[in-house]
This record gives structure tokens, C-alpha cells and sequence, in this order.
């Protein structure tokens, strides 16, 4: 699964109406990896694939101003269970602007971007997966496949002249998805 996929998604300003417990995660704008950490005695992030060259669709394109963009992959894992599937997608101008991005490795990537005092949030669009991209996110996260719906949020994470497309995918394990909605 790459970044690029997510353009067949219904993304949009709607979070999951009657479902509170999954729109306090959906909505956070704070780092997602403190939050996680709070969650959980072990917090690691698996790298899936960093740095690869993606073609863009129209919307990212619009989102970050280019035509193509590195892409960095990982799943979030708490208490070596994954939680969270996530894929950041930044120009070569943010590439060079910077360069922390490259060599971060299994460093959660919150942890450079939240640093940053003048970090700015973009307001977040959110989408169900489609069952196929259900299906296929949790073969990529080597999870059976979760009978019930999964959901995604993305947005653009600013500092300085750096600008990052961050799509996270909340996988099965995230406790909201064990409340009832309303
Ligand atoms: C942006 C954050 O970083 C998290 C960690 C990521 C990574 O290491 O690649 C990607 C997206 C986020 O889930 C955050 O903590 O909010």
C-alpha cells in the first residue's frame, strides 16, 4: 500500500457521526505518537519503506504544492501490536528545508515535527476505508483482516518551509473502535 492509494477515498471534513470515542482519536491534533505512548508500556515504530519517489494524486499535489514527493511508510506498534499505519508524503523542497526527515529511521516522526514551536496543523479530512483498502491495510500490517470499518485521517504538518502530508490509518487494535457507537 502506498500513500498515492488513498485518492480513491471519500476524504472529507466528516468524522463518524454517533461514534465519539473514535472521533476524540480521529480529531486529536496533538501528536499522535505521545498519545500512543500513553497507551502502552512499549511504543516502537516499524519502518515499511522510507524515501521512495511517489507520483502524486491531483488532491496531494494541490495539498503540497508539487508533483512528486518522498514517501515514508511505518506502522505504529504498542505493546508489539500495531496500532497505527501511517504515511508521510513530502516535497524535495521539504527534503532539503528539512533534512531530519531523511535519516530518521525508527524515530517516530511526531517527535521532529512536534519540536518545532512554530509547528502548524492543517484541519484534518477523514475517510472510511473501502473494504478493499480494509482488506489489503491489514494484510500490509500482517493483521487478519478486521470484519468491522476502519477509518483514516490526514493532514498537512507545516514548519518553517517545510510542509509533510501525514495519512494515518487506525488499525483494529485502537481501543475506540471497542466502544459502542452511540
Ligand atoms: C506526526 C506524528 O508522527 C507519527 C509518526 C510517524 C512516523 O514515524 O512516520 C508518522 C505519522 C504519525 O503517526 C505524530 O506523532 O503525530
Amino acid at each position: 500500500m502506498t500513500a498515492s492509494i488513498d485518492h480513491r477515498w471519500g476524504w472529507s471534513a466528516a468524522s463518524p457521526l454517533g461514534w465519539p470515542a473514535l472521533c476524540d482519536w480521529l480529531r486529536d491534533p496533538g501528536s499522535l505518537t505521545e498519545r500512543l505512548r500513553r497507551h502502552c508500556r512499549d511504543f516502537r515504530v516499524e519502518v515499511l519503506a522510507s524515501e521512495a519517489l511517489l507520483s502524486l494524486t491531483p488532491q496531494q499535489k494541490a495539498l503540497l504544492d508539487c508533483e512528486q514527493a518522498y514517501c515514508r511508510e511505518v506502522l505504529l506498534y504498542c505493546d508489539e501490536t500495531p496500532w497505527v499505519y501511517a504515511s508521510s508524503l513530502y516535497s524535495p523542497a521539504t527534503r532539503a528545508a528539512m533534512p531530519q526527515l531523511t535519516g530518521l529511521g525508527r524515530r517516530a516522526l511526531g517527535e521532529l515535527l512536534f519540536d518545532a514551536p512554530d509547528l502548524q496543523r492543517s484541519t484534518f479530512e477523514f475517510a472510511e476505508l473501502t473494504n478493499d483498502e480494509r482488506i489489503r491495510l491489514c494484510h500490509r500490517a500482517g493483521l487478519d483482516p478486521s470484519p468491522g470499518p476502519l477509518w483514516g485521517r490526514r493532514s498537512v504538518l507545516a514548519t518553517g518551509r517545510a510542509r509533510v502530508l501525514v495519512t494515518e490509518l487506525f488499525l483494529p487494535a485502537v481501543p475506540a473502535y471497542q466502544e459502542p457507537v452511540a
